[in-house]
């Protein structure tokens, strides 16, 4: 299995595959360049009179939601509408979800249009399916193995391949799952480090769209080998960033291979 994981994450260097990103203020900048260090093409497009033109030409779709407003919403709505009628494969990060009843309710539309892959923190997925309210902004109140049943109720209902990141990520698909015991805490105390999971997962999507869960497993995989090499080799929030970036360019097949560590499955 790692190394097949490795095969996705070289399969995204060698294609450069072009990942449509409608995403927040906060990261736009980030996720981008992270998408290039990975070896992907990023676009970040949300024109109404382009939107469905640019879902038609990339290879997979990245919908975050956090930053919203009503032209960006229709944008999204546009959007997912087209990469569901292309069949092209399409990521939603549910940023904030049951922070406010706006947050929700646009969740609410995005998912009739069947996101391939859904990724977020604990509290995000358990507000998905209303389990708890407790959520207090974009940041979890609740470890990832809290939310499994509600990612596993989530993935029946939608069909999605379900992403609950954390300490462990979880990668659930219907009845089966597995985590991975990666990263470090330092990339909790670095914005958009969520949005940057679901951007390459987004990538990895775009080159093995036939096997969503595999390559949501390659994505959460790279992240938290690249985090981990990248926090022993910084002083704080700031100089991970930076590591993370160059790690993500750098990172070996060697190095993957010994540090992933694939844990628990069903
Ligand atoms: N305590 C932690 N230990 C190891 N990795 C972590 C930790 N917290 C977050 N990560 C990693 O950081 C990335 C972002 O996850 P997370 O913080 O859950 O997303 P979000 O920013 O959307 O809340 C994921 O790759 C996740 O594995
Ligand atoms: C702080 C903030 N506010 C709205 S979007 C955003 C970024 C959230 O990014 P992530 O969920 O990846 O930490
Ligand atoms: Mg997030």
């Amino acid at each position: 299995m790692q190394e097949r994981l490795w095969d996705i994450i070289s399969a995204v260097r060698a294609q450069a595959p072009l990942v449509h990103n409608i995403t927040n203020y906060v990261v736009m900048n980030n996720t981008a360049n992270a998408l290039l260090a990975a070896g992907a093409s990023p676009v970040m497009a949300h024109a109404h009179p382009e939107v469905q033109d640019m879902v038609s030409i990339a290879s997979a779709l990245v919908i975050n939601i956090g930053t919203l407003d009503e032209y960006w919403v229709e944008s999204m709505g546009l959007a997912t509408q087209q990469a569901h009628a292309l069949q092209k494969p399409w990521v939603l990060d549910p940023v904030g979800a049951g922070a406010t009843p706006y947050r929700n309710q646009v969740l609410e539309e995005l998912l009739t249009y069947k996101p391939t892959v859904i990724r977020g923190n604990a509290s995000e997925i358990m507000a998905l399916v209303k389990t708890s309210s407790k959520t207090k902004g974009v940041d979890s109140t609740h470890q990832s193995q809290e939310a499994l049943t509600a990612g596993q109720e989530l993935s029946a209902a939608t069909g999605a391949v379900v992403c609950i990141s954390g300490a462990t990520d979880l990668i659930i698909h219907q009845n089966q799952y597995h985590s991975l015991s990666n990263g470090h805490p330092l990339m909790a105390k670095v914005t958009g480090m969520g949005c940057t999971a679901s951007a390459l997962t987004g990538a990895c999507c775009a080159v093995q769209p036939e096997d969503p869960f595999t390559a949501t497993l390659a994505a959460m995989a790279l992240m938290g080998v690249t985090g981990e090499v990248a926090a022993e080799q910084a002083n704080g929030p700031g100089t991970l960033q930076l590591h993370f970036l160059d790690g993500l360019h750098q990172l070996s097949k060697e190095a993957f291979l010994k540090r992933v560590k694939l844990g628990e499955s069903s």
